[in-house]
């Protein structure tokens, strides 16, 4: 049984944006011990993504109540990120938190390389923290986070951001104000699959943050700063990858993000963004989003604070 609901407190917290990512560049410097990539990359928030509904309940339970396909809920990120919460609640109050239904409005491909399981965990992470007043700092849940997923902190963190190590060392750069289209190829990309790539690049020189900062013109910020080194070997592995970065690439620098599968290309104007999108083969999904400065949820929770 968990602790009584607060009648005080707002018992729920709905639409709860959790953002797509695109890694706009992705250099493999090297391997930790452990075998784990070391990475150099940064880090866009996008406003396209899943929405998450949050409801308190009396009896202490953790309840995913939308299906996701393919994703049993024991395993799914959202509800392992909320019993990891609950377990730092526990230590710190000497009880346990109220229990809390989650709903999710799943619109991102997984295996995508936009990082859809991690961003619904770090939404997940601080609308419960808010829920249960359960009191941890945004450092607190990243540390939380990172064990379930390397894009989990990034996701916490909130704004674009130059990323090393798995991805837990950030620091916020200015990010470029622009739109993407982005394709999804159809196909789901397994993370393990690439990095397991006896031909991945794995020396990719390190860069200084200061390398990317100066290339933030606008031209720049069009024509794509440093490489995805993931992409060769996804391409490899995934011809449907190979062929959306070659037909995007009529229209501009497209890359794909992440560990892939999907593939995008910046604009900058929603307009040009739209022409692209308009003319994207109907055997792949495609969409437009706009470069976002910071995770819609920080506002979301501060007006809740309010
Ligand atoms: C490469 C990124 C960039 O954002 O890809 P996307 O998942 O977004 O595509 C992420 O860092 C992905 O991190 P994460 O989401 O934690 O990866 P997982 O799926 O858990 O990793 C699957 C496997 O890939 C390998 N792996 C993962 C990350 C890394 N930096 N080095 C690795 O060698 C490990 O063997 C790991 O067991
Ligand atoms: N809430 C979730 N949403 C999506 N995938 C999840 C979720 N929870 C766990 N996963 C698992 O994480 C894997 C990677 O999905 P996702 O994070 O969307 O892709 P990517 O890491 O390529 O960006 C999925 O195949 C799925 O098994």
């Amino acid at each position: 049984m968990g602790a009584p609901i607060d009648p005080q407190a707002r018992a729920r917290l709905h639409h709860c944006p959790a953002p797509a990512k695109l890694n706009l560049f992705l250099h493999v410097t090297g391997r930790r011990a452990d075998g784990y990539h070391l990475l150099q990359s940064v880090f866009q928030l996008i406003d396209h993504g899943d929405t998450l509904h949050f409801d308190l309940r009396g009896d202490g339970r953790i309840v995913r109540t939308s299906d996701v396909p393919g994703v049993p809920a024991e395993s799914d990120l959202i509800v392992r990120a909320l019993h990891a919460l609950r377990g730092e609640y526990e230590r710190r109050h000497g009880r346990p938190p109220p229990g809390i239904d989650v709903a999710i409005d799943k619109r991102l491909p997984m295996g995508g390389g936009l990082g859809g399981g991690s961003s619904d965990a770090a939404t997940a992470l601080m609308a419960a923290n808010h829920l249960w007043q359960a009191g941890l700092s945004d450092a607190e849940l990243m540390v939380l986070g990172l064990p379930l997923g390397a894009d989990i902190p990034f996701f916490l963190f909130g704004r674009t951001a130059f990323a090393e190590g798995v991805g837990e060392a950030l620091r916020a750069v200015d990010g470029p104000d622009c739109w993407y289209v982005v394709v999804e190829p159809g196909v789901s990309v397994p993370t393990a699959a690439i990095f397991t790539a006896p031909d991945l690049t794995r020396n990719t020189k390190p860069i200084t943050i200061s390398d990317f900062s100066r290339t933030q013109d606008e031209q720049d910020t069009l024509s794509g700063f440093g490489k995805n080194d993931l992409q060769d070997v996804a391409t490899r592995l995934f011809p449907p990858v190979a062929e959306a970065v070659e037909w995007l690439s009529g229209y501009g620098a497209a890359r794909m993000t992440g560990s892939g599968a999907c593939v995008f290309c910046a604009f900058s104007s929603e307009q040009e963004a739209e022409r692209v999108r308009k003319q994207v083969p109907a055997r792949w999904k495609a969409w437009k989003a706009k470069a976002l400065n910071q995770h819609p949820m920080k506002s979301l929770l501060q007006i809740n604070e309010l």
